[in-house]
Formats: C-alpha cells, structure tokens, sequence
C-alpha cells in the first residue's frame, strides 16, 4: 500500500538540497540492500537545481555511481546535445561528473538518432530497452522516479486533456504538447506508477493551483500530478510558495 507524504522546505535553493539528500541517500540504501540503483529523472527548472546540488553533495561520494542505472522519465525530442534537451541538461549539470557506467545510463532517444525524426518510433525503441533492462520483469526496477510539477499539473509529458493521459503503452510519443518544445517523448502513467518511489517536486507560487488541485480528491478529471505514485512511497517535496494551498493533514 502506498503511502503518500508532504514535506516542505522554505524555498526553492533549500528544496533542492534536500532532495538531493534525500535521493543519494535512498541510493545508498538500495545499493547495500542489492548493489545496485535505478534512478529516474526528469527536466525542468527545479530538476536543473536538483542535479547541481547533487553534485555538489559530499555524501555523493558514498555512492558507488558506476551501479547506478540512470534512466529519463520524458525528453524534449530534439537533436542529440541540444541544449533543451533534459539529457544535455543533466549531463552538463551532474551525469558528466560522475564515475557512471556509461551503459547503465539511458537516455531517451534524440530525434537525429537511429530512427530519424520519428517520435513514436523513439517512443518503441527507449520501451524496447526498457523490456530489455527489466530482464524477466517487463521494466527495470526504479527506486526513485522523480517528476517536476507544470502549472497545468502536467508530470513528465504527460499533460492534462492531451491524449497521452490515456496511453497504455509504456512509452509515448507527444505531439502538440503545450509546453515547448511540441514533440516529446514520455514514460506513460502506467510505467511511472511501477517506480518504487515517485517524488514530485515543485516549487514556485505558479504551481500551487495545480498542487491544490492534485490533492483535491472532489476534482472533476484528476490532473497528472494526481494519478501517478510509486509502488510503496509517493512523496510531494514542495517549497513552501508551492505548498500555499495546500492543507496541513494532506498525504495519508
Ligand atoms: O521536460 C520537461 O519540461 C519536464 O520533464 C516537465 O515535466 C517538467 O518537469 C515540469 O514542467 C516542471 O518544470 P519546472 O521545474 O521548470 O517548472
């Protein structure tokens, strides 16, 4: 049984922090329970403040990173090192500082890669290495799946009355996705609720509606930020302009 918490820190620096203190010791912990960690992340402004305070985590170097499995939750489909793309972002922020194994780190395909401009193909080929890395298990095993919050409560790219909302298969190609850029690839509710853990992050009085809101169990259609949570914890870690609305006895 999930259990959903809330835990909020006084700004967006001080979130940061303590996610990333949080993640590296949930790393640390998986990997003395079974040498290994999969880790899932996402793009976005708080994501970018995330990774640079996990490089700059003393901590950090209690993490044996080359068995960590680094896998993205949605990708901005653009060109191979574009500087929009979520994998450039975390590259140059963290993953480039790291001792990774580069075959544990996946990043979702880029649209000059081997399918050309061609979302949905993308889209099949990271769900093809998904499968492949799940081994027996039809996806790998994700000890944290981290997601930014949209002021629309979109999570991933997963965006409210888009169609993508109602895809089953684990991974999608996004087209017209009202945040730039339009073409996106994403992991699919379905796929993000097997994450052991999933941490919605956000900071920001433009996100409090749509936090509100994802916790507003009397709304109509249930915003994105509202139908994922993870396997066994599903944490909203907010700064305390984002968590304005939302009420002390929320989480369960
Ligand atoms: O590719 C992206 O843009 C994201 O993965 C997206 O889901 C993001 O996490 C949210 O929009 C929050 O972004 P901010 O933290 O910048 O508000």
């Amino acid at each position: 049984m999930t259990a959903t918490s809330v835990v909020v820190h006084a700004d967006p620096e001080q979130l940061a922090q303590a996610v990333a203190a949080r993640l590296v010791v949930k790393i640390i912990d998986a990997q003395a329970e079974r040498g290994t960690a999969g880790i899932v992340l996402t793009g976005g402004r708080i994501a970018a403040a995330v990774h640079r305070a996990i490089r700059d985590l003393p901590a950090g170097q209690a993490v044996d990173w080359s068995r960590v499995d680094v896998w993205w939750g949605d990708e901005r489909f653009l060109p191979a090192g574009h500087p929009d793309r979520n994998e450039t972002q975390a590259r140059a922020a963290l993953l480039d500082v790291l001792p990774l194994s580069p075959e544990r780190v996946h990043p979702m395909p880029a649209s000059d890669g081997a399918d050309g401009d061609d979302p949905e193909a993308a889209a099949a080929r990271y769900a093809a290495e998904l499968a492949t890395a799940g081994g027996p298990a039809p996806l790998p095993r994700w000890d944290v799946l981290m997601l930014g919050v949209g002021e629309d409560g979109h999570v991933a790219s997963v965006f409210p009355g888009h169609p993508v909302g109602d895809e089953t298969r684990p991974v999608a190609a996004v087209r017209d996705s009202p945040k730039p850029p339009p073409v996106r690839v994403t992991l699919t509710v379905p796929t993000i609720v097997t994450a052991d853990e999933v941490w919605l992050v956000a900071a920001g009085a433009d996100k409090a509606a749509a936090v509100r809101t994802a916790f507003d169990a009397a709304a109509p259609t249930p915003l994105p930020a509202a139908r994922v949570h993870g396997v066994t914890a599903t944490r909203w870690l907010l700064d305390r302009a984002a968590a304005v609305e939302v009420r002390p006895d929320a989480g369960s």
